[in-house]
């Protein structure tokens, strides 16, 4: 159970293939972010922007009607569908991004019922996990690929136990909620561990990202690069490492204290493209 968790190198990690000349927007997948219950539609909007700044071919937020304004001002790329929605026409390529904002109201648990039910990749972060830990495992009825992105408050909840016993042990937190609920994970935090068919430990980061809506950047990053294909490992790997020296640039632009959650948003085209050409040297 303990076995090493390797501290990635953000300077190795795999990255995006290069893109296809005859590329075209369908060829980057869809994603779906689900969030943006009344007064947490910023939340929604920062998922979507960060799914499509990583690459995503197009985004489709799903919210409650008065997250409208947040996106009409934030991102006009991305299209709407307002609560209750079905999923039932869901495209090929769809991937969900669950949580951001979507609060914990009857609306929020019909709404995870279904998507419990489908198939296709999703990632599961925020107000998603403390409705999966008042349900449990049965709320995941269909076999899918998740991710899910606890912070130690929300793992604390899907294991039942204190905040600091998550904290005191958190190799055996996070290899605990694999053993419950399946699929990759990320217990984020200070030197976020990452699990899913390896084990990784991110060196990267630091306290200025401990500010609202750093962690739905990061659930529309992972959910933007499952969109393009990009197989869960390598997504976790490269998404995790992706959004903490995004933290990093923008900290040392920024200043910790001063750092929102914007500004990492802002970093992310310049680590991809740091990236870019260290994989060219490689
Ligand atoms: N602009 C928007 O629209 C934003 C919307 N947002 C949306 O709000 C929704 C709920 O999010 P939330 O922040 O209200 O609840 P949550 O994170 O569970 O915190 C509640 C308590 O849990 C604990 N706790 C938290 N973190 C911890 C940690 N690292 N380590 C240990 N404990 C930790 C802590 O308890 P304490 O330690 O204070 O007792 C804290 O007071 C969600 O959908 C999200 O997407 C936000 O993203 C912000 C921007
Ligand atoms: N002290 C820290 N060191 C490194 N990373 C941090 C630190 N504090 C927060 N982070 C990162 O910032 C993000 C915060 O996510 P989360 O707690 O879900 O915030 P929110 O709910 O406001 O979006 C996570 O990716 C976490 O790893």
């Amino acid at each position: 159970m303990n076995e090493a968790f390797v501290a990635l190198n953000w300077r190795t990690v795999p990255t995006l293939p290069a893109r296809s000349p005859q590329a075209h927007k369908g060829s980057f997948g869809h994603v779906f972010a689900v969030g943006g219950g009344p007064g947490m539609g910023g939340a929604l909007a920062l998922a979507c922007v960060a799914a499509y700044r990583v690459g995503a071919g197009l985004v489709t937020a799903v919210g409650h009607p008065s997250a409208i304004p947040y996106l009409a001002a934030y991102l006009p790329e991305a299209t709407w569908r307002d609560w209750p929605a079905s999923f039932a026409d869901l495209p090929d390529q769809a991937v969900l991004a669950v949580g951001p904002g979507l609060g914990q109201g009857l609306a929020a648990h019909d709404l995870l019922r279904e998507i419990g039910t489908l198939s296709c990749p999703q990632v599961w972060d925020a107000d998603a996990l403390n409705i999966l830990a008042r349900f449990g495992p049965e709320l995941l009825a269909a076999d899918a690929l998740r991710l899910f992105t606890p912070h130690p408050g929300e793992a604390a909840r899907l294991l039942g136990v204190p905040v600091a016993a998550i904290q005191a042990d958190r190799v055996a937190a996070i290899c605990r909620l694999q053993a419950r609920y399946g699929g990759y994970w990320v217990l984020k935090g200070h030197h976020s561990l990452l699990l899913g068919g390896g084990r990784w430990l991110c060196p990267l980061g630091n306290p200025g990202m401990a500010t609202g809506g750093s962690g739905d950047v990061l659930t529309g990053i992972l959910a933007g690069l499952l969109a393009q294909d990009l197989e869960a490992d390598k997504a976790l790997s490269l998404g995790v490492c992706l959004h903490a020296r995004a933290g990093d640039l923008a900290a040392a632009q920024m200043g910790e204290a001063s750092l929102l959650a914007r500004d990492i948003l802002a970093a992310v085209p310049r680590v991809l493209q740091e990236l870019a050409q260290n994989n060219d040297g490689n």
